[in-house]
Formats: structure tokens, C-alpha cells, sequence
């Protein structure tokens, strides 16, 4: 009986690059997680560990972003129809390649900086009741509404310790997916429009505070559901901060003036914050 090497192929799983083009006042992002598979002659690397037909996955990620800052992103197919031919064609031991492309999309919201992300958002309520004619409430919210700026977050003038190493920036993307939960002074709200106009109030506040930290557009955004909701007396809040780091791209001859960005997914900052009106009724076991 003979062990043989059987079907293989090898990459970079889900490369997230973010990139935006400032072409003019208003900003068009594309959002998207690429995946690179490349087969051929790859026997020697599993049978002996010879690593010389070996493009690194690494090498891989990198051709992503140097590509995004160079040739743009159009229509993902065209992106994906020309990593796929650079690495069978630049490669000699690479015979095919495969690419996948996810691309998120994003509405914009008021302005020319500032996008929701579409889908995914879940509505969200939570009653407690001790029956008819007991004690009830209702905490309304809503979880994962992905917004993000492309400009206009600044985060700077921190606090410094011997293991802070964050550049301050007066120029960086902000995004998050807002978790936010509300409740009311009374039963009987209508909930359905309170519910759409907290949402549009919790947008428009986003986009339209020029942030210093994440901390001051939460508030921002607590203050103006209360402002425009009567019936609203308190916002719980919990945003993570969805860090994108722009791509150095100097190794490759390219600059990158803000174009290019790794969206992390972890670890992420997470901001957390209730904003109330002072004479909201006590409630605490409304939000258990
Ligand atoms: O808006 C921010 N708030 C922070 O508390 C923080 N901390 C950090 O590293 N980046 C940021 N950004």
C-alpha cells in the first residue's frame, strides 16, 4: 500500500480591505472580504517541506491591498478576475487560481462621509410584565446598525502610559454597529414610529457629529433620540469600535493617502454608555 499526496490548494482566507475613494467631496467606499486559493505544483512543499514554489499567504493579503490602492475596485468579478490571472500568470508553479470575493454594501446616510451598512440589523424588544394591571415596561432597540465615516473622527490627546504606542489622528475612519436600547416614560408609545424615528435620530446624529472619540458620538446620539422622542426617557448604548488601520504600502512603491484600510475584526474597543433624562423614572429591572 502506497501513501500518496492527494488534491491541495492553499491561501488567504478573508482579506477585509476597505477602500475609499475621495475623488471630490462626496466618498464611495467599497467593503470587501477576499479570499485567495491557489493550486498546482505544490507536491514538493507537503512531501519535503521545499518551500520554493510557495507564494506566501502573506505575499497574497498584500497583492489585495497594493492592488486596491492601484487599479481601484470596480465590480468585484473585475477584482476578482485580476488577482486571479496576476497569480497564475506571475507564478510559475501556480496552474489556477480561485477568488472569492463578499462585498458588504453601504447606503449613505445624510452627507457625502457617512454610510450605513445594508442588511443585518436586528429590531428588538424586551417586556416585562406582572400581569395585567401589575407592573410592566417595554425596552425597545435595536442591535447591529452598521454605520461607518470615512472622514470627520479625530482621536487625539489621550492619556499616555509606558504601553501606549496609538498614533493620535485628526483624520480616521469611524465605524461601529450600534446596539442601542430605550425605554419609555409610560406604556403605550407608538412603537413602530418611535422606533424608526430613534433609528433615523441615532444616523443622523452619527453622521452628523464631527467626532473626537467614539465616547462623544454615543452621547451625541443618546442626546438627540431624547431631543426629537418625548416618549423616550433613557438610550443604552454599546458601540465597538470597528478599528480600520490604513495599509502601509511604501514596501510596494505605492503611497496611500487614506485609500486603503485593513478592517480588523477583533480585538475592538467597546463603548459602552446610557444617556436619560434626569427625571426618568427609576427602572432598573426593565433592562434584566
Ligand atoms: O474613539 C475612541 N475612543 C477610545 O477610547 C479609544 N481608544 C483607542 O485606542 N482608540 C479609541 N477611539
Amino acid at each position: 500500500m502506497a501513501i500518496v499526496l492527494g488534491p491541495n490548494r492553499y491561501g488567504k482566507a478573508e482579506t477585509r480591505v476597505v477602500r475609499v475613494s475621495r475623488d471630490g467631496d462626496a466618498h464611495r467606499i467599497k467593503d470587501l472580504s477576499v479570499s485567495v486559493s491557489l493550486s498546482g505544483d505544490m507536491d514538493e512543499v507537503h512531501l519535503s517541506g521545499d518551500n520554493s514554489a510557495v507564494l506566501p499567504t502573506d505575499s497574497q493579503k498584500n497583492t489585495v491591498f497594493a492592488f486596491a490602492r492601484q487599479h481601484g475596485i470596480g465590480e468585484i468579478e473585475d477584482f476578482a478576475l485580476l488577482l486571479a490571472r496576476h497569480f497564475v500568470d506571475s507564478q510559475r508553479a501556480v496552474a489556477h487560481a480561485r477568488v472569492e470575493i463578499h462585498e458588504y454594501g453601504w447606503d449613505r446616510i445624510a452627507g457625502p462621509h457617512s454610510f450605513v451598512r445594508d442588511g443585518g440589523e436586528v429590531r428588538t424588544a424586551l417586556v416585562h410584565s406582572d400581569g395585567t394591571g401589575g407592573a410592566e415596561s417595554v425596552v425597545s432597540g435595536l442591535t447591529d446598525l452598521v454605520v461607518l465615516k470615512s472622514t470627520g473622527s479625530e482621536f487625539h490627546g489621550f492619556a499616555e502610559d509606558a504601553y501606549t504606542t496609538l498614533a493620535p489622528t485628526d483624520d480616521r475612519i469611524l465605524a461601529t454597529a450600534v446596539t442601542a436600547r430605550w425605554r419609555y416614560r409610560a406604556l403605550g408609545a407608538p412603537w413602530g414610529e418611535s422606533y424608526r424615528a430613534a433609528r433615523a435620530a441615532l444616523l443622523g446624529a452619527f453622521a452628523g457629529t464631527h467626532s473626537l472619540s467614539l465616547q462623544q458620538t454615543l452621547y451625541q446620539m443618546g442626546r438627540r433620540v431624547l431631543g426629537e422622542r418625548p416618549e423616550i426617557c433613557e438610550v443604552r448604548m454599546a458601540m465597538p469600535n470597528k478599528h480600520h488601520f490604513l495599509v502601509d504600502l511604501k514596501p510596494f512603491g505605492l503611497d496611500n493617502d487614506n485609500e486603503v484600510y485593513f478592517a480588523a475584526d477583533r480585538p475592538y474597543g467597546l463603548i459602552e454608555g446610557s444617556v436619560l433624562i434626569d427625571d426618568a423614572p427609576d427602572a432598573p429591572s426593565a433592562w434584566v
